[in-house]
């Protein structure tokens, strides 16, 4: 069955606020969760909850003493402006601890496929500061896999990349979930990127939450509870416009090409 991560009546407050109410899911083994919402909705809490850095008010997450298998990849933001490292040997940083200063003939190849699993071995003897934005991304997510963990922890990865370079870290964080059977939980505020890859979409609003395909969750129903306001969501072939009932503007429209 693979590795699953089940949180269950998650709940924090933070100073006067409850961010997280009686949050449940369980991520399964290779599943890409989506987690979309609004700022201050909670999601960059949802991920310190999972790595242990926030401890809920309530609830639990199982299994427990899960940071080893765990990868984290940051937001992009212009750095590394000085990081002479070269690219290959950041991703072997990654590499569970050893205190040998050599690598072993099995972790060359391993770092070498991951090389290869994120598209940077054209680049992978220039230094970190030489990158873009989109290829230093692709760089922390090689990084990020040779822990080999189980399960991937995106916070805005791709926020800063222009839209090319967004579809080519996203489909290639798809493309590694699928094949190496690592859930993920990728945050983004981009509903039309993630709703193209995501098996499911996490929409959190501060307190509140849904969680479903991403044809459940456009529902009527579930956008009006989530907006806290009637909200109509009309799809017409694979794109749906979503108009709040006393505006004449959409407030969101999105094409996608999942299926149900
Ligand atoms: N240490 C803290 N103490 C008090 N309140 C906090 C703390 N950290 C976060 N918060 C509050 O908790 C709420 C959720 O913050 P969080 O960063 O999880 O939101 P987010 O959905 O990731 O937002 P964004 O999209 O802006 O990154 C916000 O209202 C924030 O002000």
């Amino acid at each position: 069955m693979g590795y699953q991560l089940s949180l269950e009546d998650i709940s924090v407050h933070l100073g006067n606020e409850q961010v997280l109410q009686d949050v449940s899911f369980t991520l399964n083994a290779g599943e890409f969760l989506g987690v979309i919402g609004p700022n201050g909705a909670g999601k960059s809490t949802l991920l310190k909850v999972i790595l242990g850095i926030i401890k809920p008010n309530k609830g639990r997450i199982t299994p427990q003493n899960k940071n080893s298998v765990i990868g984290y990849v940051p937001q992009s933001r212009p750095m590394d402006m000085g990081n002479t490292i070269a690219v290959k040997d950041f991703v072997s940083m990654g590499l569970p601890h050893s205190i040998r200063p050599w690598l072993t003939k099995k972790e060359k190849h391993m770092v070498n496929e991951i090389i290869a699993l994120t598209q940077i071995g054209e680049f992978s003897h220039k230094s970190i500061s030489e990158l873009s934005g989109g290829q230093k991304q692709r760089v922390y997510l090689a990084q990020a896999l040779a822990r080999q963990p189980k399960i991937m922890l995106l916070d805005e990865p791709t926020s800063n990349l222009d839209p090319a370079a967004q579809e080519q870290v996203t489909s290639i964080v798809r493309d590694t979930s699928n094949k190496l059977g690592i859930g993920v939980i990728f945050i983004s505020h981009d509903l039309n990127l993630v709703s193209q890859y995501a098996d499911r979409i996490l929409y959190l609003t501060k307190g509140n939450y849904a969680i479903g395909t991403v044809g459940e969750m456009m529902k009527s129903s579930v956008l009006s509870q989530l907006y806290g306001t009637k909200v109509e969501a009309n799809a017409d072939g694979n794109s749906f416009h979503i108009s709040q009932s006393n505006q004449s503007e959409p407030i969101s429209s999105y094409s996608y090409n999942g299926t149900e």
